[in-house]
């Protein structure tokens, strides 16, 4: 179905025109290490948010820009990449469920997928969950309405408020009526809405909104380390001891830039945001960084893209994941299926309490059956599928620096209220560690792609098939 927009110029009726926002003041901890140079609006997704190549060190020197190729040679002094754009490129091809406004009908698709379903609705009262695990507009009414960091609004598209905790939370809404929720705690997408308001995302209702504890739910940042490491049972190899997904999740992250009129459609939503080692970090991880978390926003698409600069003198190691919890729609039934994972090795980490064991995945789907799954699948396709049980398709591509999927869900006896409700689809670098060398950057990202159940049933399971053995000859960057 073409999509005609209602008004070609609203970003520009709104107001819009700046394009990117940008602080005046970076503030990342005490000492102010790097100042925007050039931040301009441009057309094209690549450019659009390529905020380090507009950053400069204290010297005056650009950041080299850096990749990591498929034999893991580090090159460096690459000028925008067009593998990157030409695998965007690819994903954004998906699209090839939209949906307008009038296909509210198929609420179907929202009223499984969504937080606010009655499944949902029943045992979340059931549950008698204290309002500090609680995001839902109970708590937002005991916080201030007044708007927060107003340099980074834009009508209509950005504005940023205090969510649940009274947290500052940034809420991007593209033209076409999705919404992406980011809380700056944890740099943490708690919410992806199609236009039809279907929820992608899941929060689990134990989630603590309280500004030290890592929100569980949504995309949970982890950083510089996914782990467990050390001695702990099922440690991954050489990979040192440290909290569990390390600290990027419990810190508070600072804006850095929002921005309209973005990417190929010309109408997406962009926020990015920073964060710095800090004491907090140097205790447990003594080395110098900088992260750059990029948050766009399409119709039915989400597009994530984390960047690790190196800032200091030597090489640092790590592993990094972008934790997306899917909302699906009962993860014991077998309509509930993750694809693209057939004949890739994996670590289970649920075959032994205490010991990692390696497997192969022979089988086509990936199901589930109450028990705890947990599984980093290495080396994987760019794009795997989660069928998430209503028709609809999640699909969740690598596009750049993630190699890896991690795949988890608790089970009934870990999580009883709520293990049915989502699955975890990690995009990672998490078996084999990234030695980033000193002044390098770092760069990942993933792109999770809505397909509905309109698009599923009409295209059926031969053509989605297809279109992800296109998406996963693309070699990856
Ligand atoms: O509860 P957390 O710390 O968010 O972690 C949840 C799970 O996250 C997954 O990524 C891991 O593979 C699991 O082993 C882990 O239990």
């Amino acid at each position: 179905m073409s999509r005609v927009w209602p008004t070609q110029g609203i970003p520009h009726q709104l107001g819009c025109t700046k394009g990117l926002a940008v602080s005046s003041e970076l503030n990342c901890g005490a000492p102010k290490r790097y100042t925007p140079h050039k931040l301009q609006k441009v057309s094209g997704h690549a450019q659009a948010f390529d905020i380090q190549r507009h950053l400069s060190d204290p010297r005056g020197n650009r950041f080299r820009r850096c990749g990591i190729d498929s034999s893991e040679r580090i090159f460096g002094h690459r000028r925008g990449c067009p593998e990157k754009q030409r695998l965007t490129s690819l994903a954004a091809s998906t699209q090839f469920g939209k949906q307008t406004p009038d296909d509210v009908e198929s609420a179907k698709l929202g009223a499984i997928l969504g937080v606010n379903d009655e499944k949902y609705d029943e045992e979340y009262d059931e549950e008698d969950v204290n309002t500090d695990g609680d995001y839902s507009e109970a708590d937002s009414e005991n916080v201030e309405e007044e708007d927060m960091y107003p340099e980074f609004h834009i009508p209509g598209r950005v504005s940023i408020d205090a969510g649940a905790g009274g947290l500052p939370r940034a809420t991007l809404t593209h033209v076409s009526g999705s919404v992406a929720e980011v809380y700056l705690f944890g740099a943490n997408v708690t919410s992806f809405r199609t236009p039809n308001g279907a929820e992608v995302l899941y929060v689990r209702p134990d989630a603590a909104f309280d500004g030290v504890k890592p929100i569980s739910g949504g995309i949970p940042i982890c950083f510089p380390q996914f782990g467990p490491g050390g001695d702990s049972p099922g440690a991954l190899p050489a990979v040192p001891a440290m909290q569990q997904h390390g600290f990027a999740r419990n810190l508070a992250w600072e804006v850095v830039a929002s921005g309209s009129d973005l990417g190929y459609g010309g109408h997406d939503v962009g926020l990015a945001l920073r964060l710095c080692d800090n004491d907090y970090t140097r205790a447990m991880w003594d080395f110098p960084f900088e992260l750059i978390y990029e948050v766009n926003l399409g119709e039915d698409e989400l597009r994530c893209s984390l960047t690790v600069s190196n800032p200091g003198e030597v090489a640092f190691p790590f592993t990094a994941a972008l934790h997306t919890y899917v909302s699906v729609f009962d993860v014991e039934d077998k309509k509930v299926n993750l694809v693209g994972l057939q004949d890739t090795r994996c670590y289970d980490k649920a075959m032994h309490p205490t010991k990692l064991r390696v497997r192969d995945q022979t089988e086509e789907l990936v199901t589930f059956d109450g028990g705890l799954y947990d599984s980093v699948f290495v080396d994987t396709a760019p794009t795997v599928g989660l069928n998430v049980g209503t028709g609809a398709s999640v699909l969740v591509s690598n596009t750049s620096g993630f190699t890896d999927t991690v795949v988890w869900n608790p089970g009934k006896e870990a999580m009883p209220g709520w293990y049915r409700d989502f699955v975890c689809v990690e995009s990672g670098r998490v078996a084999r560690p990234v030695k980033l060398p000193s002044d390098a950057i770092w760069e990942s990202e993933m792109v999770i792609t809505v397909l509905s159940e309109e698009a599923v049933l009409i295209n059926e399971e031969q053509e989605i098939a297809e279109l992800m053995e296109g998406l996963n000859e693309g070699e990856r960057v």
